[in-house]
């Protein structure tokens, strides 16, 4: 799948042209997810569609979503742009910039200087790299290019090697350990469990996917992660709200001066 997305980035990037740049105000994703507003940190995702599930929300309202989010406490939203497998936008990101006063980032599969020109256009504050989708120390000059232009990055690996793989050639400041593995589509908080033992204590280290209940953050907290990302369990909730407070077990946001 991971290869079929990346054939499909490439078309895209040979005819990308890049927006106007969006005026927006920008969050730290770092900072929030450091003074998170719970015991772990939550990036909530606004997610439509997904290779793995098909169509999730079918009365889709990125922008209602996005805002129900920090209403309900989120630390900060995810927002997938890709348009073919995720049905997603990268308009998605600047309107929901004009809502919002938490961090959003870029969800998508980031291979090119230009998708990151691209990504400042468009208003992130910050985007997410994938460890397999470009060599690693390819990645590293994304990472650094990114940062440079003012966009923050999360890290995503998927497997034990590649968290190792990652480590031997630079530490990133946020680390995302993805339970879902990309052939099967099958999800396991054992990904999280394994790996988290070995995320440097000073990355922050963020479990995404297949967070689907408070037992479920429980599991991840315990085995260090600091942030987790969730899309699906969030979207199908009756509302944003009731699923962030449902997710956290009705734990209380603390008062974060
Ligand atoms: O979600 C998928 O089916 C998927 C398939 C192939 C590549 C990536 C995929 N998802 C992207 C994500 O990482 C998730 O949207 C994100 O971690 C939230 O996961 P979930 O809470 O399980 O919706």
């Amino acid at each position: 799948m991971l290869e079929q997305i990346i054939a499909t980035k490439k078309e895209e990037i040979s005819t990308l042209v890049l927006p106007e740049q969006a005026v927006v105000t920008n969050y730290s994703l770092y900072k929030a997810l450091k003074n998170k507003n719970r015991s772990v940190g939550l990036i909530a995702e606004v997610k439509k569609a997904s290779p793995s599930k098909g169509v999730i929300e079918p009365n889709f309202d990125p922008i209602k979503t996005a805002i129900g989010y920090e209403k309900g406490g989120a630390d900060a939203i995810s927002v997938l742009t890709d348009i073919q497998y995720f049905q997603g936008s990268r308009d998605y990101i600047t309107e929901i910039k004009k809502h919002v006063s938490i961090p959003v980032m870029r969800k998508d599969f980031i291979i090119s200087k230009a998708q990151i020109d691209e990504t400042v256009r468009i208003g992130a504050d910050a985007m997410l790299l994938i460890v397999g989708t470009v060599p690693i120390r390819e990645l590293k000059e994304l990472y650094e290019y990114a940062y440079q232009n003012g966009l923050e990055c999360l890290v995503e690996v998927h497997a034990k090697e590649e968290l190792e793989e990652l480590l031997d050639v630079f530490t990133p400041k946020m680390i995302g350990i993805n339970n879902r593995n990309l052939k099967t589509f099958k999800t396991s908080l054992e990904q999280t469990k394994e790996m988290g033992e070995i995320v440097p204590k000073e990355s922050l280290f963020v479990s995404e996917s297949g967070i689907l209940t408070s037992e479920d953050v429980q599991t991840v907290l315990r085995a260090g992660a600091n942030g987790i990302l969730v899309g699906e369990s969030l979207m199908r909730a009756a509302s944003p709200e009731i699923g962030i407070q449902t997710l956290f077990g009705g734990e209380k946001v603390e008062a974060n001066t």
